[in-house]
């Protein structure tokens, strides 16, 4: 059977940018756009030529793109000719081979919001695409408040539609710009414009996700006979967002019975560098990826009960509704009270050590992990330490070195200008290879201010490990995160530490105490440790 083609259009550029938060500068949109035309949509929104001095410049040096480089803008106001619109101009100057204009559909925005007659906005509508078909380009026309538009004047809803379609637009697009709409409203919005004479070949659907609907509205709009999708990566967008592409293009590509009756742009080798996507958009924004996410969240395939890692260990399919590689993501077994033996033995072989079914060690190891989590551990995120807790009861963890004491300060007091300044300082003791050595360190940043006691304490231990020295000098604390959380029956301080070194590894690791400092002492020791191990810094230490 050959599929239909379905068309991706992506509004990162645009409606991603009117998130609350969001800022794309000129060189970011450049490598969003890279991206997006490698992942192979179709169209990319690039913004507003004219609204703002970013997307003027992004559209002044356009990238090259395979997919169409759409500049976004509004219909022509009142009162002058499409021709004369400075606004309409402007966006017609970015030279864009496709242009994107929104209108109003519903009855009540043109009264209230335009405050001009329902026929002047139709007509509006109509000269506006008109002017755009004229000059050689593709028309977009998105439909605002389409579905609300629906309800309240269906007749003037779907007129105003269609005058965009009768005027040349290439796609008119049913924008649920409020979110407000469900999957029942969306398929018989959409089948009423088809039955008012706009085929579905030529209708997009734009969905925004204020009742988290958006990927299912946009579904749902595919199956009554849209056959352009619009969404954002990471489902950015303005309030709660729009439809994620994220979400919508594996599904698209991936499940029935979109999967057989349809292609989009992006192939499955793309699909599989979905996850990079996702995450490079993060870093670019400095935001720190969902863990949820369907698809591209780290827990997405995730399996921390034991019921589910034995069944895994024996068909991945009997806990996952994809292969996790199809979109670049990978399948991770935690380790936490919920872990039964199946979970352990995958864990240990994820990090080299085998261990035979029935060894008396699962179990021991099984009890540690669930009498600390009750304790207040938490294992599930804190990998490195449960690796170093499962080497230690199956003696192949190195003494690398001991803590015999430490100490902290923190003071506060006046500085040379006068001004309050807090400082902290660190004393530690360790013992490697039968030599003490005391170790201080305060916790001055780059421009010298205090960077509090873990930092003091971190720098203290890590700065005479002898014949460690240069395994631990590439180690940095990405994040630190605190959580006061109930050990048995008193309340405790969790500690998660995130460390990264020269090689790229990332590794997290956890301490619990009643005291802040000494649960961090505990994380940043573990983190020690399991870098030791990992680099192989054992020969010769006692094992
Ligand atoms: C549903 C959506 O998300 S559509 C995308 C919305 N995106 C944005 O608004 C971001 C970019 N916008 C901007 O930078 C600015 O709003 C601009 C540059 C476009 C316009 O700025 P200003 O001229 O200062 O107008 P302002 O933003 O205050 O108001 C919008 C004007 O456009 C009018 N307008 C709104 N929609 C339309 C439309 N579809 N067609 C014609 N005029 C419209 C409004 O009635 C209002 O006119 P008024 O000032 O005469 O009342
Ligand atoms: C055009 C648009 O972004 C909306 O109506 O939501």
């Amino acid at each position: 059977m050959t599929k239909e083609r379905l068309y991706l259009y992506d509004t990162t550029l645009r409606d991603g940018q009117q998130t609350q938060g969001v800022q794309f500068s000129t060189d970011e949109k450049h490598a969003v756009a890279r991206m997006l035309d490698d992942l192979g949509v179709d169209y990319i929104e690039g913004g507003w030529p004219g609204a703002n001095p970013t997307d003027s410049e992004f559209f002044e040096d356009a990238p090259k793109t395979r997919a169409r480089l759409t500049a976004f803008g509004m219909t022509k106001r009142a009162g002058r000719s499409a021709e004369n619109d400075d606004v309409l101009a402007a966006v017609m100057n970015a030279g864009t081979q496709a242009v994107c204009i929104v209108g109003k559909t519903h009855d009540f925005h043109v009264e209230a919001a335009l405050g001009i007659t329902l026929e002047e906005n139709i007509k509006n509508i109509s000269a506006s695409v008109a002017h755009i078909v004229v000059s050689g380009r593709e028309a977009l026309f998105d439909a605002e408040h389409f579905f609300d538009g629906l309800k309240s004047n269906p007749e003037y809803t779907l007129c105003a539609a269609k005058a965009a379609y009768d005027a040349g637009a290439r796609w008119v697009v049913l924008c649920d710009t409020n979110g407000g709409a469900l999957p029942h409203d969306v398929r018989a919005g959409v089948k009423a414009l088809i039955e008012a004479g706009v085929p579905g070949s030529h209708i997009g659907i734009h969905t925004h996700n204020d009742t988290e609907n958006a990927v299912a509205n946009s579904l749902v709009a595919v199956a009554a006979g849209a056959r352009q999708v619009q969404g954002t990566l990471n489902g950015l967008g303005e309030r709660c967002g729009n439809a994620n592409l994220t979400t919508l293009i594996p599904t698209l590509a991936l499940k029935e019975p979109y999967a057989s009756q349809f292609e989009t742009g992006v192939t499955a080798e793309a699909l599989t560098s979905l996850l990079r996507v996702s995450r490079r958009l993060d870093e670019i924004l400095n935001r720190v990826p969902q863990k949820q996410a369907a698809y591209v969240g780290v827990s997405a395939f995730a399996h921390k009960a034991g019921l589910h890692a034995s069944a895994i260990a024996k068909d991945p399919s009997t806990y996952e509704h994809i292969d996790p590689a199809q979109v670049g993501n990978a399948r991770i077994v935690p380790m936490s009270n919920q872990a039964g033996q199946s979970n352990l033995r995958e864990r240990l072989g994820a990090m080299g050590l085998e261990v035979a079914k029935g060894d008396p060690a699962l179990a021991r190891i099984l009890d540690r992990v669930k009498e600390r989590e009750a304790a207040g551990y938490s294992y599930d995120t804190a990998q490195a330490s449960f690796e170093v807790l499962a080497r230690e009861e199956l003696g192949v963890m190195p003494d690398f070195f001991e803590v015999k004491r430490y100490r902290v300060t923190v003071e506060r007091r006046r500085n040379k200008r006068n001004e309050m300044v807090s400082l902290s300082e660190a004393v530690v003791v360790v013992k490697v290879d039968g030599q003490k050595t005391l170790s201080v360190s305060e916790s001055l940043g780059p421009d010298g201010s205090d960077q509090g006691p873990v930092h003091a304490l971190s720098r203290a231990l890590m700065k005479d490990l002898g014949r460690y020295a240069e395994h631990v000098a590439d180690i940095r604390l990405t994040d630190f995160k605190v959580r006061i959380t109930n050990g048995g029956t008193e309340a405790v301080t969790r500690v998660i530490i995130d460390s990264e070194d020269g090689q790229g590894r990332t590794w997290s690791t956890v301490g619990v105490s009643a005291n802040i400092v000494d649960a961090s002492f505990d994380a940043l020791v573990d983190a020690i440790r399991w870098k030791l191990v990992r680099d192989g810094a054992q020969d010769g230490a006692t094992l």
